[in-house]
């Protein structure tokens, strides 16, 4: 078992066995200027897993504190990050959606597994990292960019329309992120009713809201709403319980993965329209106690 003391992140790490992957980290990343319409996707050779050790070796590198306003708490498990990304069965070729990649250690494995990522990171220091860390491969681009601020359909749909010379299932793009707790809420907001877009997004969460918007036996007063919203526009799945001591630093609970799968327009719930009916739902909740 591993330890779960904090490190220091300025004392020196043991020696680890990780092999170089970026022998150019002043190259430009190709798609930072990506070309207008299509992108000649290369296949990107085996990189190494990130462990405990790697994700403080990058962290030290820069010598970055995470910051507990960004919800940093870094995967430092190789394992949970390939199954985070079994769970939305990324093949090759797929479009990824990564929300705050931080050190890049999940952004390794879902690239390994023959994604194109587009990640989202707040952190202008851990953009900047992940860019050289990915410099050598064209299946990555980052933007600097708060999530909850930014325009994520008209990102999606300018990367879609530059990979429209790959296969058709490319049209529906995937979410496999580990994102702080604080924006989850904002996050399956802003995402779930992006059926046209997503096809699956696969989330890591605190352990509690996972059990909450998924098990109905668990559905509180304030998580009414939310389970309405997400049964609307969803099918969501608990996948599996993540120990807060897979984290540095370590949060005060513990996490799970949640995989929802996105329905289409046609198969939303029959109404006549769905911003009529969340007011309902709104004004049904706060008149009534019987929801
Ligand atoms: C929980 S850490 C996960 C980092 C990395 N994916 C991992 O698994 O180790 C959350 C990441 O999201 C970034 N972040 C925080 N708020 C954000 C926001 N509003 N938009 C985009 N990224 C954000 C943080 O800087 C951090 O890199």
């Amino acid at each position: 078992m591993r330890s779960t003391a904090t490190p220091n992140l300025l004392q020196p790490l043991p020696p680890i066995s990780i092999s170089p992957r970026n022998p150019s980290l002043l190259a430009h990343n190709s798609l930072s200027n990506p070309p207008k319409r299509t992108l000649d996707i290369t296949c990107a050779s085996k990189r190494s897993p990130d462990d405990y050790h790697a994700t403080l070796k990058t962290l030290n590198s820069r010598g970055r504190r995470p910051r507990k306003s960004l919800g940093q708490h870094y995967m430092l498990n190789a394992e949970i990050n390939e199954q985070l990304v079994a769970s939305a069965n990324v093949e090759e070729g797929d479009l990824v959606l990564e929300i705050g990649p931080g050190t890049g250690s999940l952004t390794n494995v879902l690239i390994d597994a023959g994604a194109i990522v587009l990640a989202i990171e707040k952190d202008a220091h851990m953009a900047a990292l992940v860019r050289e860390r990915f410099a050598d491969t064209n299946r990555f681009k980052v933007l600097q960019e708060d999530f909850i601020k930014c325009h994520i359909r008209s990102h999606m749909l300018s990367m879609l329309e530059s990979m429209g010379s790959l296969s058709e299932k490319t049209r529906h793009a995937k979410v496999v992120a580990n994102i702080p707790f604080n924006i989850s809420t904002d996050v399956i907001k802003q995402l779930l009713p992006m059926g046209d877009i997503f096809s699956e997004i696969v989330l890591l969460l605190q352990d509690e809201t996972a059990l909450r918007l998924v098990e109905s036996s668990l559905r509180t007063s304030e998580y009414r709403l939310i389970n309405i919203f997400v049964n609307f526009y969803s099918d969501p799945e608990y996948k599996f319980k993540v120990p807060r001591s897979n984290f540095f630093p370590q949060p005060n609970v513990d996490a799970a993965v949640v995989k929802f799968k996105l329905k289409q327009a046609v198969n939303y719930p029959a109404v006549s329209s769905t911003k009529s009916f969340f007011s309902m739902v709104v004004s049904s909740l706060s008149t009534t106690s019987c929801f």
